[in-house]
């Protein structure tokens, strides 16, 4: 320590930061752990503690309507443990607990528990609160850390177990006075659990146990809270694994985890601690709870599921749990937040939207080859974790353009809202004009400009030519022949030609004509339908070389789309001429 802290003084310190200030967290010693070569493989029980930990730290903690919107979107969910307050607190989180039992809003199969320090008279209080509920838990805590046995209680450690024995038994002894019709369970939480000296924290809650005398049907909750994440997720796990192996009672024993977020490892920690042998998480939605928050509960949730283990709670209309979360707590939950936030299923940059798109392609051809549909085949996407219409999103928001952005990202778009599968070529050439407009602008291109930009380009050009109507199109003897009317610059004229395919046959007539202005060739064809059904439509590409008004030829592409096959490629034709003019 004396080392440590000299050879800090004596270090020149680039950053300028007063790193001495701070001490390295001691490893726990337990070489022979056995955690990290486990996985897990179920989900733990949760417990939400919203309405608790997380209404706590909230700048306006939340309406009794807000409470209550809370409670049931928690229920909705799956969670069958619910921290609905602190009873003692005030009026406000007393009579919501009252409010939930004699509404009788608690489901059968739901635990709500409340949390009291161990005094007396807010012990008295909370059991009160309870008054008439058919089963429900109560949480006691009191820090051990030596810290806190230093400067908040200015005690010793024997005291300090005694105020733990002591609030048990008054649990238990007002329980008694007053539930005699309920079920009451008992959660212990040694506060500063990360903090304190592990024997120390294991003989306090052997005394507790003592006390509870936890047996089969008569569980002991011991709640071993990262209250401040204060070393690496590792230390967390070895200390449960440490914990767990010295436990007399530990078959009526739940070891609970209540994570805090404090090194911005809160999710990895709960997780190695899972690995370590612990039964039960308690955390908070998004995150919320004293400063940077309790364990992220959606994320631990949707981590499980993204490695195929049911995690028992429903996460299905993601957007519909982050607004209602964020109208409770009238907080926002950042854009980029795991599995929930705005942006966290988008792709801005050229070569992540790329291969997302060749990704979606390639799942759906391979689900079509294994005969079942997309949704139901393994999911295995560049870039994206899991499916977002697997949390109720749609693809639609997958990909957004800017001026990171290339063919790709602008493909999927034309393709994903309006069914355009444009060729790889074609796909270059539009993206060029759409990142002349990112980089002109600025900022984001919506997909309607996007669009409003490919039918200005390729869809809405009226001049000089126009195709007004196919009267005829057909083979005999092995020619193709075109009767049609096509308006020249302002003046409708009849084409009635002949080519090997309608194509050729308008290229023929436009040539008689106007011999050198509409002397055009083909370079490439592409087309394909539009949709499935009678009312199909067709989509024709061309890419034609065509002169230019300076002299010169230009390499350019265009786009019909109508009903009929043939008049969609005579208008790709028309749209890549007037694109030329
Ligand atoms: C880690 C956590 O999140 S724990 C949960 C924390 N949540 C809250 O505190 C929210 C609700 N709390 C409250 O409304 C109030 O703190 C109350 C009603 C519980 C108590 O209020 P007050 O009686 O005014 O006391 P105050 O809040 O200042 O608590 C400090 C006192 O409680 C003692 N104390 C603190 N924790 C505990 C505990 N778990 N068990 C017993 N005594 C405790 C302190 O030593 C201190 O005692 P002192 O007055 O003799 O110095
Ligand atoms: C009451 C306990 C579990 C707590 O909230 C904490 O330690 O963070």
């Amino acid at each position: 320590m004396t080392l440590q802290h000299e050879r800090h003084v004596n270090t020149q310190r680039p950053g300028g930061m007063p790193t001495h200030r701070y001490t390295p967290f001691p490893p726990i010693d337990l070489p022979d752990r056995t955690w990290p070569s486990a996985t897990i493989t179920q989900a733990p029980r949760w417990l939400s503690t919203d309405l608790r930990d997380g209404n706590q730290a909230l700048i306006d903690p939340m309406s009794p309507a807000r409470k209550m919107r809370m409670f049931e979107l928690l229920v909705q969910m799956g969670y069958k443990e619910i921290e609905v307050g602190f009873p003692s607190a005030s009026e406000t989180d007393f009579s919501f607990v009252r409010q939930l039992v004699e509404g009788d809003h608690v489901p059968e199969d739901v635990t709500i528990s409340v949390l009291t320090q161990a005094r007396e008279d807010l012990i008295e209080r909370t059991v009160q609160s309870l008054v008439g509920i058919h089963h429900a838990n109560i949480h006691m805590y009191n820090a051990l850390a030596p810290l806190f046995r230093r400067v908040v209680f200015h005690t010793g450690k024997d005291e300090i177990k005694d105020i733990a024995v002591r609030g048990t038994e008054l649990v238990m002894k007002h329980s008694e006075n007053w539930l005699d019709k309920t079920v009451i369970g008992y959660e212990y939480s040694p506060e500063i659990f990360t903090s304190t000296e592990l024997p120390y924290s294991v003989e306090v809650c052997e005394a507790v146990s003592d006390v509870w005398q936890p047996e089969d049907g008569r569980e002991i909750i011991l709640n071993l809270p990262a209250t401040v994440e204060v070393a690496t997720p590792n230390v967390y796990a070895d200390q449960i694994e440490w914990f767990g192996r010295q436990l007399t009672r530990r078959e009526n024993t739940v070891i609970s985890l209540h994570p805090h977020n404090d090194r911005g490892t809160g999710v990895a920690a709960t997780e190695l601690a899972m690995m370590a042998g612990a039964d039960r998480v308690e955390g908070c939605l998004f995150g919320h709870g004293e400063r940077t928050g309790n364990v992220d509960l959606v994320t631990l949730g949707m981590n499980l599921f993204s490695q195929g283990v049911e995690p028992m709670i429903d996460f299905s209309d993601i957007d519909e749990i982050r607004r209602t979360v964020e109208y409770c707590t009238q907080l926002p939950v950042h854009p980029r937040h795991p599995y929930a936030g705005d942006l966290v299923y988008t792709a801005f940059s050229g070569s992540h939207q790329d291969a997302i798109k060749k990704g979606l392609e390639a799942l759906e051809a391979d689900a079509a080859a294994a005969g079942h549909p997309v949704e139901e085949h393994p999911w295995e996407a560049p870039y994206l974790p899991i499916d977002p219409k697997d949390v109720g999103r749609s693809y639609e928001a997958v990909i957004r353009v800017n001026s990171q952005s290339g063919k790709g990202g602008v493909a999927y778009v034309i393709k994903s809202e309006h069914k355009l599968d444009l060729p790889r070529r074609l796909q270059i050439e539009f993206s060029g004009a759409v990142q002349k407009h990112t980089d002109g602008e600025g900022g984001e291109i919506s997909s309607a400009d996007i669009w409003s930009a490919f039918r200005a380009e390729y869809l809405d050009r009226e001049a000089p030519l126009k195709l007004d109507e196919v009267h005829s199109s057909g083979t005999r003897d092995g020619r193709d022949y075109l009767d049609a009317t096509v308006t020249i610059d302002g003046t409708a004229q009849r084409i009635e030609s002949s080519g090997n395919g309608p194509i050729n046959a308008l290229l023929n007539g436009l040539a008689e004509v106007d011999g050198s202005r509409f002397d055009v060739r083909l370079l490439d064809y592409a087309e394909h339908a539009l949709s499935a059904g009678g009312d199909a439509y067709a989509a024709a590409y061309v890419e034609l070389v065509v002169p230019t008004s300076h002299g010169t030829e230009d390499v350019l592409w265009g786009v019909g789309v109508h009903e009929n096959i043939v008049t969609a490629s005579l208008q790709a034709v028309i749209s890549a001429v007037n694109r030329a003019s």
